[in-house]
């Protein structure tokens, strides 16, 4: 934020601008006219105080900014390329303020104290005018804009290169679609456009897409500017998708879990329901897997689980359907547009796949084999309530075939 000197008052109290009735604007601008009295020598030991290096790039920017915008009595010398980097203060001193007294003095001061601090920040900020059309952009955004493969000799790293682009063409749809909008709206009702962050894909200069945040904040002028602030989203998303794998999937066979199975089963039987489709649901559960875990252990209980689940996820017929890991050693389906004969089908195939697995490889005897017990419930025609009714159906269904005898399948009447 620019702090600005606080004036003497006649009594010689310090009095803030707020103290005063005065806008921080207001402040400014009245510093701005008595900068203008003092002399240029006065100004560079004003600006002396100010020991900030400015690097190259960004008195390239500065000067693309300043040549845009300000009339030809504001515009600063091009100054000698340096080895070293130019001290703020020499670049300030050397810039003359004799220009004409008016707003234009004021926008035009505005624009380059603006156009320092965007070229310092560590966020990547634009400056767009009212059609998006970019007048300022730190190293930050150009980097960002060009997916970080910028070399230091690479074209598209000068701002001359961007600015005077508009930022929409950086913009996929729909927010190039949306922005747009909102940039005519604003014209038709004279509203200030401001936006808290927006999820955004960008179209970078390179090729390929980046997923960004971006916020907009209108900057008042004689005609109004707008600084963006764009985040790069890449590494949140990522971690995001881990951390939402990591919430909905069983680790060890990589199968829905329990809380997606719920929450599919409260969803599917809505849809159904609703539209008068058939769902099942099985419940499928190894048989004596206790005598598995004590003969071979629990690291070899750990595989056959894995190769059993792997067999049911690939017997799902389509995206709709939902395998989870219900319990320990138990599995669920939901089955959205099945009735029982269609869900007894789908269960015999599983029944023989998992029949016919082997574990030679896990160093077991070739005679080795685990069979599966399986209840199923359908509902077809309203004899269910609730999705859990129909659950607990199959789960009924369940222990009828684990009494009955094991691998079998039962099927709820
Ligand atoms: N290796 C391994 N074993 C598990 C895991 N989760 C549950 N189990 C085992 O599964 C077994 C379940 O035993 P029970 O509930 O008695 O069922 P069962 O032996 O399969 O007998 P029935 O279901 O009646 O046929 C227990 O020994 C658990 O330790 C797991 O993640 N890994």
């Amino acid at each position: 934020m620019l702090t600005l000197p606080p004036k003497p008052y006649e009594d010689n109290r310090q009095v803030s601008c707020a103290e005063k009735g005065l806008s921080p604007a207001d402040e400014f601008h009245a510093m701005m006219r008595k900068a203008r009295l003092n002399t240029q020598r006065e100004n560079a030991e004003m600006a002396q105080q100010l020991t900030m290096p400015l690097d190259e790039f960004s008195l390239a920017a500065m000067r693309t900014a300043v040549k845009a915008s300000a009339p030809e009595s504001a515009l600063m010398p091009e100054p000698e390329p340096a080895s070293t980097p130019t001290p703020i203060a020499t670049q300030i001193a050397a810039t003359p303020f004799s220009i004409p007294d008016d707003d234009i003095l004021f926008d035009d001061c505005y624009r380059s104290v603006l156009n320092l601090l965007v070229q310092q920040l560590m966020e990547a900020v634009l400056v767009v005018d009212a059609s998006g059309t970019i007048q300022m952009i730190n190293a930050k955004a150009i980097e960002l804009l060009s997916g970080g493969k910028l070399g230091a000799s690479d074209r598209l790293g000068e701002p001359e290169n961007i600015i005077g682009k508009t930022w929409q063409e950086y913009l996929r749809e729909p927010q190039k679609t949306r922005y747009q909008q909102m940039l005519e709206e604003q014209l038709v009702s004279q509203c200030q456009l401001e936006h808290a962050p927006i999820e955004a894909s960008l179209i970078l200069a390179e090729g390929g897409s980046l997923d960004v945040e971006f916020s907009i904040s209108y900057l008042s002028l004689s005609s109004p500017i707008f600084a963006i602030v764009i985040r790069d989203l890449t590494k949140h998303k990522s971690e995001y998708q881990q951390l939402y794998q990591w919430a909905s999937t069983d680790c060890l066979t990589k199968l829905a879990n329990r809380r997606v199975f719920d929450a599919s089963l409260r969803s599917q039987w809505q849809a159904c329901t609703t539209s008068a489709k058939p769902i099942s649901v099985v419940i499928i559960d190894i048989d004596h897997f206790k005598l598995f875990n004590d003969k071979y252990g629990h690291i070899q209980g750990d595989h056959c689980l894995q190769r059993i689940a792997n067999v049911i996820a690939h017997s799902l017929p389509s995206d709709e359907c939902v395998a989870a890991r219900y319990g320990g050693e138990e599995f669920a389906l939901i089955l959205p547009g099945f009735d029982a004969k269609q869900a007894q089908s789908m269960a015999e195939y599983i029944q023989l796949e998992i029949n016919s697995l082997k574990y030679t490889d896990l160093g077991l005897d070739d005679s080795v084999t685990v069979s599966v017990s399986q209840g199923i419930a359908a509902e077809v025609d309203g004899q269910f309530r609730t999705g859990t009714a129909l659950l607990c159906a199959a789960d009924t269904a369940l222990y009828r075939a684990k009494a009955d005898g094991r691998n079998r399948i039962n099927l709820s009447c």
